[in-house]
């Protein structure tokens, strides 16, 4: 079998249209017009790119984009400042600070310091805890795109086994609790699973974020099995070029898959999309406006 090769790029961009649609008939219809504070600190060259993009397609969608660079030493005082200032702003609707942080700020504060309403990236301990618990959060940008992505290639997934490998705060436990609440029998494998393969081997659906390159084969896929790759590992070739291959190795996984994610052009792009489309939640229940039902989980 060779495997239907699922396009995130297209996706987003689908995602991003229906995104600008809603924006358009907000501002028409209520006047509002949904805004999103990015807050970088420091100047790690991966993340002024994610920045510059969030930017760009914020503004795309019709929405109000708030940038906020702060040099590498900010201290975490002065950084949970804005982010008081932007909780309190009503023409903030969304707030995002760009991870990673520089190693002296205590991550976990500063995210818990976002008001949950305005946490489009769904980190907040408060997000997280109603995830868990069935009740309506922000949802995590990269598991929000895999679930929808998911959705599109199987139609319902009650009833199929789902092994995540991963159990990162960011990918893998929202991943989980996402399958979970469509009905999927869950596994979440990690880096001291036993007998990763054969775990693997058991999931129609398999959903990868684990961060190192390739260590997902051919042997690791059940025939017919949908594979969703959220690794980005960016390796240097022997010509010094560099290249971003996946956590799973993707040639050899084709041949077994049903459908599979490649990359690049696979679950990155949506991550974005999904951001542009939590800004766009955030922002009706701030005014306690119908949700866009096909964009929220
Ligand atoms: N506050 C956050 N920080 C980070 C997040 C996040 O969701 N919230 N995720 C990543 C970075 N990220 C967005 O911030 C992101 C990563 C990758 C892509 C993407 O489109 N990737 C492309 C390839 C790009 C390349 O060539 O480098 C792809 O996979 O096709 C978008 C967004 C960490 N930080
Ligand atoms: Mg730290």
């Amino acid at each position: 079998m060779t495997a239907k090769i699922i396009d995130g790029k297209a996706f987003a961009a689908n995602v991003r249209g229906r995104v600008a649609d809603h924006v358009a008939r907000l501002k028409e219809v209520n006047g509002l017009t949904p805004g999103l504070a990015v807050v970088l600190v420091g100047a790690d060259p991966a993340s002024e790119v994610y920045v510059r993009n969030k930017g760009k397609q914020t503004v795309a969608a019709g929405m109000n984009s708030y940038k906020h660079r702060l040099p590498a030493e900010t201290t975490q005082t002065e950084l949970l400042g804005l982010i008081d200032r932007l909780n309190a702003d009503p023409d903030v609707h969304g707030i995002l600070v760009q991870l990673p942080l520089p190693t002296h700020l205590d991550e976990a504060l500063v995210i818990n310091a976002i008001a949950p309403q305005k946490d489009v990236d769904g980190f907040h301990i408060s997000n997280a805890g109603k995830l868990a618990t069935g009740q309506k959060a922000m949802v995590p940008c990269t598991p929000l795109g895999c679930l929808m992505m998911l959705r599109d290639t199987l139609g319902s997934l009650a009833g199929k086994n789902a092994v995540v490998v991963g159990r990162s705060n960011i990918v893998g436990k929202p991943m989980a609790q996402l399958l979970l609440r469509d009905s999927c029998t869950v596994t979440i494998a990690h880096s001291r699973t036993q007998d990763l393969a054969t775990v693997c081997r058991n999931a129609d659906i398999l959903v990868v974020a684990v961060g190192r390159p390739e260590l997902i084969t051919g042997d690791h896929i059940k025939q017919g099995a949908v594979v969703i790759d959220v690794g980005m590992n960016r390796l240097t070739r022997d010509d010094g070029k560099t290249k971003l291959v996946g956590d799973v190795e993707f040639a050899r996984a084709s041949e077994r898959a049903g459908a599979i994610t490649p990359v690049p052009g696979g679950v990155g792009p949506m991550t974005i999309a999904c951001l542009l489309a939590n800004t766009l939640t955030a922002t009706c229940r701030a005014h306690g406006l119908p949700e866009p039902g096909d964009l929220t989980p």
